[in-house]
């Protein structure tokens, strides 16, 4: 009897026992999703969302646009071409509940908008959510003008009392422990009476690629933002009040949910090809190019989408990850199996996401026989073999998704609760096995990359 049949919530991630080629098709952005169902709800006509991620993150912010009146209707899209969301925006109506799972968009991008209700807005989560910052939000929405009855930790469970609009107005912030303080502020600002100015005070600012998209789709909804960087006045984002327009919008693939798919092309020496990578984008995940070409694969962005070869070897890595965060748990799985220490940094910030992710990869890495250690802002892994074991992941998705990579190259890897992978990437042990899995429609695989190992090394 394996450990796993004891333990049905164990998954014993795939172990590849040739190179993979294959194409996976990605679903949808969290970042672009949520995002584009907020500016929807606020807008003053109806709009369409093509090829919405449907997910634990997405189906909460759904739900709780729903709950304050907005109207989401699942179909298809337009023409007929596949899947779609219809956001027919309404009055915003409290009272109202919000569950925010741990989501981190729906947490901080919804507040805002709760102060455009016409009544309270209660926002409550799960455990995890109690922990993570909000405290950016509420002073800030507070400084604007919003009642907001909290337990005065700066956290959620909170109330928004709506009061049908927010006077809005220059504020300062530290956003130094989420960059998602400044995206919701300045998502609802066209709707607050004098627009919003944010200005961020703190010393560092993580994953401003997610603060870039945040500013391109406000512009592509008709949003005036300004972003005046002259005169030291960096880090301040001016958005005018104004109406925003109804959108048809085609979600991209989520690129950083590509980064476990394109992981096993390097660690096998295979391809992976991702279709509908886009050519020009603000998500974080587009700097997997660079990053896992350093590490030793070559890729080719065409008209098919993105090809990635592994050349058979990983290379470790020393690099600054503050712009591109929540990379951080795929780029340590694979530095523990390079040829070469790596030092990850400007991560710090990881303490508050899911989970503790630098505590968590480090203890879950070193369970497996790694040199894992936690610096001041990130990681430093020194590659040594690895063996089998349980991998706990903290119903963290990227914990999940790192421990599928290592489970690769190491012979004997449970994921615990490999479920969690539903906060943004509902399909995943699917995919993957899809992608190893030589039978499988959608990929091309080579015969055997997919194994059954029976013995560990060490057991
Ligand atoms: O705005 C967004 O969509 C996100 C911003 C980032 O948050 P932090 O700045 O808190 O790291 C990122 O890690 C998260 O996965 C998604
Ligand atoms: C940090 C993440 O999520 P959240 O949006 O909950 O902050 C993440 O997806 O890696």
């Amino acid at each position: 009897m394996t450990e796993s049949s004891v333990h049905p919530a164990l998954w014993p991630a795939p172990y590849a026992t040739g190179a993979v080629d294959a194409t996976v098709t990605v679903p949808g952005s969290k970042s672009v999703t949520n995002r584009a169902l907020v500016l929807a709800a606020l807008s003053s006509e109806p709009g369409w969302l093509r090829r919405p991620l449907r997910s634990r993150d997405t189906l909460l912010m759904a739900q709780a646009l729903r709950t304050m009146g907005v109207g989401i209707e699942e179909g298809v899209g337009p023409d007929g071409s596949g899947e779609a969301w219809r956001v027919i925006p309404a009055g915003l109506h409290g009272p109202a509940t919000v569950d925010v799972g741990n989501a981190g968009t729906v947490m901080r991008f919804l507040p805002p908008v709760a102060c455009l209700a016409d009544g309270p807005v209660h926002f409550d989560g799960d455990p995890r959510s109690y922990e993570r910052p909000l405290h950016g939000v509420i002073d800030a929405l507070r400084a604007l003008g919003a009642r907001i009855d909290d337990d005065g930790r700066g956290a959620l469970p909170l109330t928004v009392h709506g009061a049908g609009a927010l006077d809005g107005g220059t504020v300062a912030i530290d956003a130094s422990s989420s960059s998602q303080f400044v995206s919701a502020l300045l998502l609802s600002g066209p709707r607050f009476n004098q627009g919003v100015e944010v200005r961020h005070t703190g010393s560092t600012l993580p994953s401003m690629p997610h603060i870039r998209m945040t500013v391109d789709m406000l512009r592509a909804v008709g949003a005036r933002v300004d972003e005046p960087e002259t005169g030291g006045e960096r880090n301040v984002w001016r958005v005018s009040p104004s109406a925003l327009l109804g959108r048809d919008l085609t979600v991209e693939p989520d690129l950083s949910n590509a980064q476990p798919f394109l992981a096993a092309a390097l660690v096998t020496g295979g391809r992976v090809t991702v279709p509908d990578w886009p050519t020009r984008t603000t998500q974080p995940g587009d700097a997997l190019r660079e990053i896992f070409t350093a590490m030793g694969g070559s890729c080719e962005l065409t008209e098919h989408g993105l090809t990635f070869t592994g050349s058979g070897r990983i290379h470790g890595i020393d690099v600054d990850l503050s712009e591109v965060g929540e990379l951080t748990p795929g780029i340590a799985a694979l530095a523990a199996l390079a040829d070469s220490p790596s030092t990850l940094s400007g991560v710090a910030h990881l303490r508050l996401h899911e989970t503790d992710r630098l505590a968590a990869l480090t203890e879950e890495i070193n369970g497996l026989g790694g040199d894992v250690k936690e610096t001041d802002d990130g990681l430093m892994i020194r590659p040594r073999p690895l063996q089998g074991g349980v991998f706990r992941t903290y119903d963290d998705h990227r914990m999940a998704t790192a421990a599928a990579i290592i489970g690769l190259a190491v012979p004997g890897v449970e994921v615990e609760n490999v479920g969690t992978t539903a906060k943004t990437l509902p399909d995943f042990p699917d995919l993957w096995t899809g992608m190893l899995d030589s039978d499988a429609d959608t990929v091309g695989v080579s015969p055997g990359a997919l194994g059954t190992p029976t013995k560990r090394p060490g057991a």
